[in-house]
């Protein structure tokens, strides 16, 4: 009898919006660094002045995500069009404790926050007595919780009315189509109604998360936290809040990425040229966290990317993780979904290592794959499509 096939596991869906232009939204107190941030990593012009609110509308940018293997594809090329991957960013405003209920820019705000899909939490540890902090004093750990809470309770009278519609009509109306909503919905209410509760830390099922997917809640958006302290203390690697907030996040967020940088020394490094850049590090001993803080970023919102290449053009091609050949075939053009006939793939390290596609060929490591192979980061792709009635490898 012949081996029984191994059933491929099913990867469960992601938890918030389906797509490739998913963003990063950069949340925190006032002052916390955030435009400082924004304005390096973007090179843009967003004002970073020292008073609250200065960042009245969110400002959007696209970051190219750093990657050896793409810079190795174009040097190999030489390709007339560059495409790296991108990771878009937004800057929001400060918020500040009771922007649930309207303080600050409040409501507005938290607008913002929703049409993001993962947080770089911007937590401030930086003393600078130049440097107004809305609370007084530079406490990180109570800043942390104020932002949770402000996220928590704003998910709370949301759910709130959701609930209570889904009361209505699952309770009173008995309607049983509306079951699952109910259900997961007055699960989600007892967890964030607890201080600290948050949808992200459950493991809900493929079912619930439909149902989490239809109100993209705040709390249950990935969040990665950029501990921004001075330049002086990033130097010297030391800093008195560092261990505190580690621990905190260890225990109330577990799991979760946490970067310490330095906006200050960042924003000095980005206006360097690349000589100057490269002896300035050399000096301070202290390497520039920037490509660590855009990768965390693109990883929290569970994206990667397949490569084309060719003499026109090397570029990167963003997919959410576990996205299949035809789909990821879709994201050059909806055509080549239609018409997908296989996927011929390299992996980057074979290409790297045999040097060239036909060493690649001769190693028997160039693989065809059909409809369910799942793309996977980094892999070097051409399809074959039968659009236009011939076959053709499409690579844009
Ligand atoms: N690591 C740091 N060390 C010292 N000063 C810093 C550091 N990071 C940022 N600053 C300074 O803090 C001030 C406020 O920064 P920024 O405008 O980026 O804050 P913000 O979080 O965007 O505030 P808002 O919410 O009001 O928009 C600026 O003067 C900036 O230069
Ligand atoms: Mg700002």
């Amino acid at each position: 009898m012949p081996p029984k096939k191994k059933e491929e596991a099913k990867p469960k869906p992601l938890i918030g919006r389906v797509g490739t232009n998913l963003k990063m939204g950069i949340v925190g107190l006032p002052n916390a660094g955030k435009s400082t941030f924004f304005n390096i990593l973007t090179k843009s012009s967003v004002p970073a002045e020292n008073f609250p609110f200065c960042t009245i509308n969110p400002n959007e940018s696209r970051v190219p995500v750093p990657d050896s293997r793409f810079d190795f594809l174009c040097k190999h090329y030489e390709p007339l069009s560059k495409q790296p991957a991108y990771l878009n960013v937004v800057d929001i405003a400060g918020l500040v404790k009771g922007a649930s209920e309207g303080q600050g820019l409040g409501n507005a705000f938290l607008s913002h926050i929703k049409a993001c899909d993962g947080i770089f939490h911007m937590v401030r540890i930086f003393d600078e007595p130049d440097i107004a902090h809305v609370e007084g004093n530079v406490d990180p750990i109570r800043d942390i919780e104020i932002i949770h809470d402000e996220l928590r309770l704003k998910d709370v009278e949301i759910v709130k009315k959701v609930h209570e519609d889904l009361e209505k009509k699952v309770v009173r109306g008995n309607d049983k189509t509306l079951k699952v909503d109910y259900e997961t919905i007055s699960k989600v209410m007892n967890m964030i109604k607890e201080e600290k509760g948050s949808v992200r830390f459950n493991d809900w099922n493929e079912k619930e998360i439909e149902v989490l997917n239809k109100h993209l809640l705040n709390t249950s958006k990935p969040m990665v936290y950029l501990l921004n302290m001075s330049e002086e203390d990033y130097i010297k690697k030391k800093n008195k809040w560092l261990g505190k907030v580690k621990q905190w996040i260890d225990e109330h967020d577990p799991g979760a990425t946490v970067i310490p940088f330095s906006a200050n020394y960042e924003y000095r490094l980005v206006d360097l040229t690349d000589d100057e850049r490269e002896k300035t590090v050399k000096e301070s001993g202290a390497p520039s966290a920037l490509e660590k803080i855009i990768l965390a970023g693109y990883r929290a919102l569970q994206l990667c990317y397949f490569f084309t290449c060719g003499k026109d053009e090397v570029k990167a091609w963003t997919i959410q993780v576990a996205t299949k050949a035809p789909q990821a075939a879709g994201r050059i053009h909806t055509d080549f979904e239609k018409g997908f006939v296989m996927a011929e793939v390299m992996k980057f390290d074979d290409f790297k290592e045999c040097g060239n596609e036909n060493a690649v060929k001769a190693e028997g490591k160039y693989r065809q794959q059909g409809k369910n192979y799942t793309v996977e980061d980094g892999d070097i792709i051409y399809f074959k499509t039968n659009t236009g009635g011939g076959l053709n490898a499409a690579k844009k």
